[in-house]
């Protein structure tokens, strides 16, 4: 029985001061093609938050969550801004930390989602050396109850605060990504899709067993002749609109917490788009600290200590512990990237 002498909260990071801004969208998309106009567009975004991306406060609030669950000692570090992960995995090493398990900020499959905070591990403890710890990442988390009841009591409680009456839909939104990191998701294609949809079957089943639901898109980034996974939410409300529908539940089950994505590409950027189609809007509250969610973690490490036959799901998508070498592969980088 593997025994593990720390919980590790990895994360994707965001910047905490203006001036952090431009630094931190520079690594979060060094390599990848993103065109300058959508970086000024995203940095403008954080500059309506006075340049502060909720995430990093975040992730403070669910480690020390996680520490009251636990006698492991609970580190953080992120992908993109500080606390970088290499030097969180440097203190591990100080504090003489030998084997590690991973909490990644990312319930489901893919590039983005997992291979690449796989990558960020990897890279963090070569920077450290052959003295860094071993880090094990927790499996993917989208089917377990404690993600998705929350999930399920947010979709309810916002649904509550809509008028009565009129013709309801849940729609459940997750970052967009391009389409070819979509067909390679998981070591069959399409894992990413196929995890959001069974999240999605789950949460409607729990929260709102009688209104139809749809799975869409949010926050669509790269250049515009990349084909990314489509609709995006703000044309899927006009279509819904057109279509005779009064009222939205928007539960962005892509995401643990409020994060800068859904403050403004969903209360912001759908929210005025309802408006403008007369749609009445309710935006449903992602997990953040929910006691379950925070409970979820310390079942995830037990069920890793324990075997796999000893699992808490609601799905059925294949699950492992660690993924297959090459799966999810990264994304082929375009001559002009090189
Ligand atoms: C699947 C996925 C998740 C969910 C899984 C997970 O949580 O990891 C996620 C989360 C997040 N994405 C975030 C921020 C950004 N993502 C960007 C760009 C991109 N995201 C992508 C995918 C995802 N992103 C992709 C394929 C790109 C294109 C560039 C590339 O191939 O990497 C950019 C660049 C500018 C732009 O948006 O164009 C920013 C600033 C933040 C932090 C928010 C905050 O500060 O509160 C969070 C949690
Ligand atoms: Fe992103």
């Amino acid at each position: 029985m593997k025994v593990y002498d720390a919980l590790l909260l990895v994360s994707f990071g965001g910047p905490e001061h203006p001036d952090d801004v431009l630094p931190f969208l520079a690594n979060v998309t060094r390599g990848r093609g993103v065109p300058p106009e959508r970086l000024a567009e995203v940095a403008e975004h954080y500059q309506h938050f006075g340049g502060v991306s909720p995430i990093n406060q975040q992730c403070r609030d669910l480690r020390q969550a996680l520490e009251r669950g636990t006698d492991l000692p609970v580190y953080w570090g992120n992908r993109n801004w500080h606390p970088m992960l290499a030097d969180t995995v440097a203190q591990m090493r100080d504090d003489g930390v030998e084997h590690v398990v991973a909490f990644v900020t990312s319930a489901y499959g893919g590039y983005s989602s997992c291979r690449q905070y796989l990558e960020d591990i990897a890279a963090a403890r070569a920077a450290v050396g052959p003295s860094a710890p071993e880090i094990d990442k927790l499996r993917h988390f989208h089917d377990h109850p404690g993600f998705v009841e929350p999930h399920a009591d947010a979709v309810r409680a916002a649904r509550a605060t809509l008028p009565p009456g009129g013709t309801v839909r849940v729609v459940f939104t997750a970052h967009s990504i391009p389409t070819s990191m979509a067909a390679t998701a998981g070591p069959e294609g399409g894992r990413y899709e196929a995890q959001l949809r069974e999240t999605a079957a789950l949460v409607s089943a729990a929260g709102a067993p009688d209104l139809p639901w749809d799975l869409v898109w949010q926050s669509r980034s790269g250049p515009p002749h990349v084909p990314w996974l489509e609709p995006d939410v703000n044309d899927h409300l006009a279509a819904l609109a057109a279509d005779g529908v009064t009222g939205v539940v928007v539960s962005p089950i892509g995401f643990v917490s409020d994060h800068l994505e859904v403050v403004w590409d969903l209360d912001n950027e759908a929210a005025t788009t309802a408006k403008s189609l007369g749609l009445d809007f309710a935006r449903a509250a992602t997990p953040g600290t929910d006691p379950r969610f925070v409970a979820m973690v310390h079942d995830l490490v037990r069920e890793r200590v324990e075997g796999s036959s000893r699992r808490s799901r609601l799905g059925t998508l294949p699950l492992w512990d660690a993924c297959p070498a090459g799966c999810c592969p990264p994304p082929r980088r375009g001559p002009s990237r090189e």
